[in-house]
C-alpha cells in the first residue's frame, strides 16, 4: 500500500499541520509531524480545561478501540523548551488512507504554555526514530515503524511548500513531486534522527565553499540553523545585517532580497532562495525582516528546518539504503 496526506503551513510557515484520525469513532485532529522527534502525542481530555484554548482533544473513553497501556508514562521537552507528558493509550490511528490498527497515543495531562498558546495544533506525530520514543518503561514505535511492512517500499517523502500546502507521502516517491536527479545521501540515524552531513554552502552566485554541516533533517522545527561560522559568512553579504540580541537573531533590511543560500547534499545541491531566508517582519518600524538562516550553537549539529526542506522534495528511505534530496518542482 501507499498513502498520502496534505500538509498545510501556518502563518509564515512556522509550522505545517496536517490530519489524522484516532479511535472508533473517528476523531480528527491536527497534528504537527515532526521528523525531529518519535513520539505521537495529542492534546486529551485529562488535561486541564486551562491548559487548552481552541485545540480539538483526544478522549480515550469516548473510542471503542482504546486501550490504557497501564504503567506507561511519557514526557517529552521539545528544542524550543516546549513539553507535554503524562499516559498512553493504543488506539486506532488512520492518516490518509493508511491505518494502524494498535498506535500508540501519548494523550497529555499537562503541555507547556507554548503549547496551550499554539490554537490550531492539536498534538505532534514523530516521524524519527523510535529509538527515541520517549515512553517509559517500554519505549513505543512511531506510526512510520508500525505501518512501513506493509508499504510498496519503506520510505516516506516530505514535500513541504512556502505558503501553499505541500504534502507527506508514504510507501511512493511521486515522480511529479520534483525535477531533475535525485541526490542520495547516507543517513545517520544512530541519534534517532534523519542525520546526515551537508559537504558545503554558497552564498548567492558565490563560489562552493567546502565546509562540513552535520545536522537532521527536521520537519518541527521552522528555521534552518547552521554553524555559526557559515551564518556569519551569509550575513556578511547582506548589507545592514545584524545580530538583535532582543530578538535572539539575525535581522536586515528586508529588500532588497537577500542573497539565495545553496548547501550541498552529497553530490547535489539545494537552494533557499533570497526571498525565504527573509522569513518574517522583524519590526514593523524600519521594514527588517528575521532570518530564515540562523546560529545552530548550543544544540550539537545544524537543523534543516522548514526554511531547507521546503525548497526541496525531500525523500527519507528507513532501510539501510540512504535517504536522499531533489529539488522540488
Ligand atoms: O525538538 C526538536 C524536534 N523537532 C523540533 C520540534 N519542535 C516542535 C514544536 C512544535 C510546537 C511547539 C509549540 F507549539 F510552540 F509549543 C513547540 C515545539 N516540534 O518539533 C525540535
Amino acid at each position: 500500500t501507499t498513502g498520502t496526506i496534505a500538509t498545510d503551513p501556518e502563518k509564515h510557515d512556522v509550522e505545517y499541520l496536517t490530519p489524522i484520525s484516532v479511535g472508533t469513532p473517528s476523531q480528527d485532529l491536527m497534528v504537527d509531524f515532526d521528523t525531529g522527534s518519535s513520539d505521537l502525542w495529542v492534546f486529551s481530555t485529562e488535561m486541564s480545561t486551562s491548559d487548552i484554548k481552541g485545540q480539538t482533544v483526544y478522549d480515550p473513553n469516548n473510542s471503542s478501540t482504546s486501550e490504557k497501556v497501564q504503567g506507561s508514562t511519557w514526557k517529552i521537552t521539545y528544542g524550543d523548551g516546549s513539553s507535554s507528558s503524562d499516559d498512553v493509550y493504543l488506539d486506532t490511528v488512520t492518516i490518509g488512507n493508511l491505518t494502524v490498527p494498535n498506535q500508540a497515543v501519548e494523550a497529555a495531562k499537562k503541555v507547556s504554555s507554548e503549547f496551550t498558546d499554539d490554537s490550531h495544533n492539536d498534538g505532534l506525530l514523530g516521524l524519527g526514530f523510535s529509538a527515541i520514543n520517549a515512553v517509559e518503561p517500554t519505549p513505543q514505535n512511531t506510526f512510520f515503524d508500525n505501518i512501513k511492512g506493509s508499504l510498496d517500499a519503506p520510505l516516506f517523502t516530505v514535500d513541504l511548500k512556502h505558503g501553499t500546502p505541500g504534502s507527506f507521502n508514504f510507501g511512493y516517491i511521486d515522480p511529479t513531486a520534483y525535477i531533475g536527479n535525485i541526490s542520495w545521501t547516507p543517513v545517520d540515524s544512530s541519534q534517532g534522527y534523519w542525520g546526515f552531513t551537508s559537504p558545503g554552502y554558497a552564498v548567492g552566485t558565490g563560489a562552493f565553499r567546502n565546509h562540513s554541516m552535520s545536522g537532521i533533517a527536521d520537519t518541527g522545527t521552522t528555521l534552518l540553523l547552521l554553524p555559526k561560522s557559515v551564518v556569519s559568512a551569509y550575513y556578511k553579504e547582506i548589507q545592514g545585517a545584524q545580530y538583535d540580541s532582543d530578538q535572539g537573531g539575525y535581522i536586515f533590511p528586508c529588500s532588497p532580497t537577500p542573497p539565495d543560500f545553496v548547501f550541498g547534499v552529497n553530490n547535489g545541491i539545494v537552494t533557499v532562495p533570497g526571498d525565504m531566508v527573509s522569513y518574517a517582519p522583524a519590526d514593523s518600524a524600519n521594514q527588517n525582516c528575521f532570518g530564515g538562516i540562523q546560529k545552530d550553537t548550543g544544540i550539537g549539529f545544524s537543523i534543516f528546518g522548514d526554511v531547507a526542506l521546503k525548497t526541496s522534495f525531500v525523500h527519507l528511505h528507513s532501510s539501510i539504503v540512504p535517504g536522499h534530496y531533489a529539488d522540488c518542482d
